[in-house]
């Protein structure tokens, strides 16, 4: 198996250079792991997209790539390979595996914390636990398939704009998770750590976003579902059927949020708890989706209103910090929120093959998706139109070692 090695050195607390040549580089000696190229210390954004692409353009077959980064380096060798028309040997040989050693030396680390869930805060900075997916790498050579949320963004139908794909393998996202990570971007330079994303989220928390969605089935159901919190399990939307499984859902929204391969979105936030504890079968993406206009206390649109919804809707969202608290919160006729009763579900929780996104004309900030980290635009008139894709055969497509 050939063998390559990146480290971001800038990423979360730019501690991935030293831990590499610490932890790991000691390891892949004592178990003679040898490098296919010397280890590509990455000088710019994009870099570790320019290489690996590179690399697949000269050899030919699969590959694993030892990753010490947070998931937007993943996400940008996957995003980049999936992008770039192939030449060179790429062009001619037959698809080939790419599988990712990780070693979480990002933020949020993501993808890492949903395949091995830490036990406690303490645990997730031992480097004992940063190894796992290396020891995976070096004992078992397990690999768990990747999901990709492939996220096109269209244009209008009249422009000359060639339609463009967003690849996510953790998170695919509108409203208020793409805000915050185009606002928390700017931030990065003058804000530590996890607190760029808090100050971001602050900022953003009374806009709602204008645009019309529609959810489609997953492959082996063939149906949209709905997490029934009484039942503990998913079952079909009652808009569902098999003859029309599509489900339609008018705005505004406040959070929509979709994820593959994840239930949480830093090690202690579980949006989609249930990607975990009830794992899909074949291609699916989790959803979860806030929407202002089923609180019973919200009858018309003002700035009073907005800000009252932000405070219930930061209390809900902090669910995710509770095990994924938030999934059971029910509405009280008043529009207080419970967590028990049988009135309407606070957070719509849904299992579905994709999604699409229509944004209104006049509404900028909903013209904004977010994959795995990267912010992309809408064009106006345009839509994105999301697919959970799952490689057809172990020999093609992405995989992680754990
Ligand atoms: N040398 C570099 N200089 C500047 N940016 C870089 C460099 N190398 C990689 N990048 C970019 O850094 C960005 C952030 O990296 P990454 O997401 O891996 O870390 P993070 O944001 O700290 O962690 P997480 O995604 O887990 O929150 C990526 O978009 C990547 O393209």
């Amino acid at each position: 198996m050939r063998v390559l090695a990146i480290c971001n050195p800038v990423c979360g607390d730019a501690s991935a250079v030293q831990f590499y040549e610490t932890h790991v580089a000691p390891l892949l000696k004592e178990a003679t792991v040898e490098l296919d190229a010397p280890v590509l210390t990455t000088t710019h954004d994009g870099h570790a997209g320019q290489f690996v692409t590179q690399y697949t353009e000269s050899v030919e077959g699969p590959f694993t790539v030892i990753l010490a980064s947070g998931d937007g380096t993943l996400h940008e060798i996957v995003q980049t390979l999936t992008n770039t028309p192939p030449k060179g040997v790429r062009a001619s040989a037959p698809p080939a595996r790419l599988s990712f050693v990780l070693l979480p030396c990002g933020t949020a680390n993501a993808l890492y914390s949903s395949l091995f869930p830490p036990q406690s805060e303490e645990d997730a900075t031992s480097t004992d636990y940063k190894l796992s997916s290396l020891r995976a790498f070096l004992a078992s050579g397990t690999t768990v398939p990747l999901t990709l949320a492939l996220t096109t963004l269209s244009p209008p139908p009249r422009s000359h704009n060639p339609p463009r794909t967003a690849v996510s393998a953790v998170v695919a996202s509108t409203s208020l998770h793409a805000s915050i990570l185009h606002d928390a971007e700017a931030l990065r330079a003058s804000v530590p750590g996890l607190e760029r994303f808090k100050r971001a989220a602050a900022q953003n928390l009374a806009r709602w976003y204008s645009a019309s969605v529609t959810l489609f089935p997953a492959q082996a159901t063939g149906r949209v579902e709905l997490w029934d919190p009484a039942a503990r399990r998913f079952a079909p939307h009652p808009q569902s059927t098999e003859s029309d499984p599509l489900v339609d859902l008018s705005g505004p929204f406040a959070y929509f949020l979709s994820t593959a391969n994840v239930d949480r979105l830093e090690p202690a936030f579980r949006i989609t708890p249930h990607a975990r504890d009830v794992p899909p079968k074949g291609p699916a993406l989790d959803v979860v989706v806030l929407r202002p206009e089923r609180d019973p206390s919200v009858e018309m649109d003002s700035r009073e209103v907005r800000e009252a919804f932000a405070e219930k809707a930061k209390a809900v969202l902090g669910g995710a910090y509770e095990d994924g608290a938030h999934t059971v919160l029910r509405y009280a006729e008043d529009g207080c929120v419970l967590t028990e009763g049988d009135g309407p579900l606070v957070v719509e929780y849904f299992r579905c093959g994709g999604w699409e996104w229509e944004p209104d004309d006049i509404d900028d900030r909903a013209h904004l998706v977010c994959a795995d980290g990267e912010v992309f635009t809408i064009d106006k008139g345009g839509r994105a139109t999301c697919a959970a894709v799952i490689p057809v055969d172990d020999k093609s497509g992405f995989a992680v070692f754990v």
